[in-house]
């Protein structure tokens, strides 16, 4: 966060989030190099997605395309982008509709920022009428001045964490300097991040390469998700299922944002992994995130103790692995993953749609077939 004075809105408050040491896994899983977590919870809506949402607002705003108390912010989303966007929108006077899969937490905090969810089936293939990203489109088509900023086709997505999260972290490595107990390369040597739209992923990726042309980038799918290369990766093994309930990563499609090249490694993830290794965040380190978070920091452990990871980062006392943990608990304190004993608790199953406008409401209930009202939103994932 910047150490100004006063801050003139919440604005000023996304992104600057910290980059924590998780020593505490790194000793118990026997590791010589830096484990370090990016923790994105720290901003301002939440996660890491409120930066996308902030440059991309900012770029269309540049662009014309938006006109404070009059245009309309359209966008299908798992919530975290969602949020974002309701956020600045609330801070700049634009108004809010968007739809996708998400928790009761998730749903409350969009309500709360002038917000109104409807819900459409996760199940639902992204081309299918059915599907969040369908009836965006449809929304847009039939409101009055809305606009989609797209984050998943949007080059300021990635472009938020070239400017912003890659140079926050550099800026932190170059701060601390390598000493005897604390070596350090000075650069990121490894990054691991969850891939969704891809954006957080190719951004980093572009940026942290050109520090460090030898720079690892490991991306984390779900299993069930396309996004992982080689294409292999994503078959479904015997008695494995196409549905994930972590939220916030993973797609049945590649968005355009995503820049495959730019990523070296793919791990895939499992609900069971990612819950379990959250909660151990959570009870070892003290941080208070999501699952998505969870899913990454095992990827991480797994490929360091790979016999590949360890030669090249693991093993090696100085080198610097870099996790990015987007978002906290907040969103998720009744979902059961997180309350029940069983790691893999039931978690929704829904896509949602927000909108606080009248217009955008008559025809979310004209397509009553395909959303959920709001007031009967339930789910926890
Ligand atoms: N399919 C995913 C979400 C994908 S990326 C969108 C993003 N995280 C957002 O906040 O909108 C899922 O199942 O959650």
């Amino acid at each position: 966060m910047q150490t100004v004075p006063i801050h003139d809105s919440a604005l000023s408050l996304i992104g600057h989030t910290p980059l924590v040491r998780l020593d505490r896994i790194a000793r118990e899983e026997g590791l010589r190099c830096n484990l370090l977590a990016k923790v994105e919870g720290f901003s301002a809506g939440g996660s890491v997605k409120d930066r996308i949402a902030l440059r991309m607002v900012e770029e269309a705003e540049k662009q014309g395309r938006l006109i404070p108390g009059v245009s309309v912010l359209v966008e299908p989303t798992s919530g975290n982008t969602g949020i974002g966007l309701a956020l600045v929108a609330a801070v700049k006077g634009y108004r809010v509709a968007q739809p996708e899969k998400m928790s009761k937490e998730k749903s409350n905090t969009l309500k709360a920022l002038g917000a109104e969810i409807y819900r459409t089936p996760t199940e639902a293939a992204w081309d299918s009428p059915e599907s969040h990203i369908s009836l965006a489109k449809r929304i847009v088509e039939e409101t009055p001045n809305a606009v989609m900023l797209d984050q998943y086709n949007n080059p300021a997505n990635p472009d938020a964490h070239y400017h912003t999260t890659a140079l926050e972290i550099l800026t932190s490595l170059s701060l601390v300097p390598s000493t005897p107990s604390r070596p350090s390369s000075g650069t990121v040597d490894v990054l691991v991040a969850g891939a969704g739209t891809g954006g957080t992923l190719t951004g980093l990726s572009r940026r942290l390469r050109e520090a460090n042309p030898e720079l690892v980038s490991l991306g984390v799918d779900p299993v069930g998700s396309v996004l992982a290369r080689p294409e292999s990766l994503n078959v479904l093994k015997e008695g494995e299922s196409a549905i994930y309930k972590v939220e916030g990563t993973g797609y049945d499609f590649v968005p355009a944002v995503l820049s495959h090249p730019n990523v070296t490694h793919w791990l895939k993830s499992t609900d069971t992994d990612s819950f379990a290794t959250c909660k151990r965040l959570i009870r070892t380190e003290g941080l208070l995130v999501g699952g998505s978070s969870g899913a990454s920091v095992h990827a991480a452990l797994r490929w360091l103790k790979s016999e590949e990871g360890w030669r090249v980062a693991g093993g090696k006392e100085g080198k610097n692995v870099v996790v990015v943990l987007p978002d906290s608990i907040r969103n998720y304190i009744t979902s059961s993953w997180l309350n029940d004993d069983s790691p893999t608790a039931t978690a929704d199953k829904s896509h949602s749609v927000a909108t606080d406008l009248g217009d955008v409401d008559a025809l979310a209930r004209k397509m009553s077939g395909l959303a959920t009202p709001p007031d009967s939103a339930h789910g926890d994932a």
